[in-house]
């Protein structure tokens, strides 16, 4: 099977197949574009954002009829209606309050109403069904979901099938690397398999009158016949990840990044004493290392000192990032600069090349909160605006240079990456920052 020329699918050792380059592809080349065949916002940005296109103009108008999904033009309002919202509109309100929904998780009412959509756009046409039903089942089966809208034609059996496709397959919508919504996009569930170590990422293109599309950009120079994959969660989680992948996918990942911390066994817990965890973090600092050398790492023959091993650990992680954020957030610049200098060496070793954002893959969303914890490609920006109000600010912490060389970097990683999602966003900060850098 080939899609868009670029990539074809061939068979993979385990999880049925892989997706594969036809031919060379360039850092930053659009792999494959995938349209949504349903999507959902989260709830903190409903009645924010247009229920069909996902983009937040300044005025949104409600339907009429039950007053819970918000468009921006009549457009968007007409195709969603002809494709679910007429068949659930007036029983929207009355589902939602009823016991049943309410007492589901907070992801299951998010599950339920993606399903409910679907259901709806099933009853009048049937291969959406089949586009489902063509992707992997997860590794449980699901409990069964109260939905908005049944019909005789949608048997209760094929409702749960669908659903048991949900956990493996969905992915999470974001603008900016913020998540903003749940979607189905076959033909990249179809695709994509999962590696901690991912040439590929995906990303979100909202546009006036039409649900999101996916894209699915190289993160770096692909040969051909190199297999394609994403991250499904965020390679930052080392300790976690391979439990969410077994209960969540069904899979063991064997990519050179778990193999590596496969071969160095359990990570050493950091030390508690504020001494030695400033000596660890000057080590990790001083540590010579290739720029994003997360690949060299996982290949690497020579062994990883043992004594910075803790690093891996992702209590340090965590602490070293909310230190980071902390601080340049209170103007507190020489813990910023140290923390951030840090964060990136060790990022530098985890993340592959180019690597822009948190984990986009949609069963994440039940371990872990798009609290933006782990950014690579836009941390190098944040360091960048550190640098510069260290600068500005006249501490003497970091100087011009330091500020340039952080956004000259984070200019090439997330310029591969590309525009996305709202109008604003990285790249509008870094031609900002860029051109105070200029004229200073
Ligand atoms: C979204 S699908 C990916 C496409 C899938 N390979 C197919 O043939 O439809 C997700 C499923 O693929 C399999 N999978 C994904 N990444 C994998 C990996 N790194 N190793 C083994 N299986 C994987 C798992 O079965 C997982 O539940």
């Amino acid at each position: 099977m080939s899609f868009q020329d670029d990539v074809e699918l061939a068979p993979a050792v385990s999880g049925r197949s892989k997706a594969v380059s036809t031919r060379h592809l360039s850092a930053g080349s659009l792999i494959v574009s995938c349209e949504a065949l349903g999507t959902v916002l989260i709830p903190e940005e409903k009645g924010k954002r247009c229920d069909t296109c996902h983009r937040n103009p300044p005025q949104l108008q409600k339907c009429s009829g039950c007053a819970s999904y918000f468009y921006c033009s009549a457009t968007c309002q007409a195709l969603q209606w002809q494709s679910h919202h007429k068949k659930i509109c007036k029983r929207f309100n009355q589902y939602t309050a009823s016991v049943n929904f309410q007492a589901l998780a907070a992801h299951e009412k998010m599950d339920a109403l993606l399903l409910s959509h679907l259901v709806a756009q099933l009853d009048s046409t049937a291969d959406v069904g089949e586009r489902v039903m063509d992707l992997l089942h997860g590794p449980v089966d699901p409990p069964a979901l109260p939905i908005v809208y049944a019909s005789r034609r949608v048997a209760g059996s094929l409702v749960r099938d669908l659903y048991s496709r949900f956990g493996n397959n969905n992915f999470v919508i974001h603008s900016h690397l913020t998540t903003l919504g749940h979607g189905i996009f076959p033909i990249a569930s179809r695709l994509f398999n999962h590696s901690c170590l991912p040439n590929a990422a995906a990303k979100y293109i909202l546009s006036p009158s039409s649900p999101p599309t996916m894209q699915v950009v190289a993160l770096r120079d692909i040969p051909p016949g190199e297999e394609i994959c994403l991250p499904y969660l965020d390679p930052a989680l080392l300790q976690s990840r391979q439990q969410i992948f077994q209960l969540s996918y069904g899979f063991e990942c064997r990519c050179n990044s778990c193999l590596f911390f496969d071969k160095v066994g359990p990570i050493p817990t950091p030390p508690a004493d504020p001494a030695q965890k400033e000596d660890l973090v000057r080590q990790l600092i001083q540590f010579k290392i290739t720029p994003y050398n997360g690949l060299a790492l996982a290949t690497s023959p020579d062994p990883f000192p043992s004594e910075l091993l803790p690093v891996f650990h992702e209590s340090f992680i965590t602490s070293l990032a909310e230190t980071f954020r902390n601080a340049s957030h209170d103007g507190e610049y020489s813990t910023a600069m140290t923390s951030g200098a840090a964060l990136l060496a060790l990022y530098r070793l985890i993340y592959p090349p180019n690597y822009p954002q948190i984990g986009v893959h949609s069963p994440g969303r039940r371990w872990i909160l798009p609290d933006a914890r782990f950014l690579a490609g836009m941390h190098l920006l944040e360091l960048a605006k550190t640098a510069w109000n260290s600068t500005v600010s006249e501490d003497n912490n970091a100087s011009i240079e330091t500020a340039t060389q952080h956004l000259n970097e984070a200019k090439v990683v997330l310029g591969i990456f590309g525009s996305e999602g709202d109008a604003d966003g990285p790249l509008v900060e870094i031609s900002t920052l860029d051109t105070l850098l200029t004229v200073i």
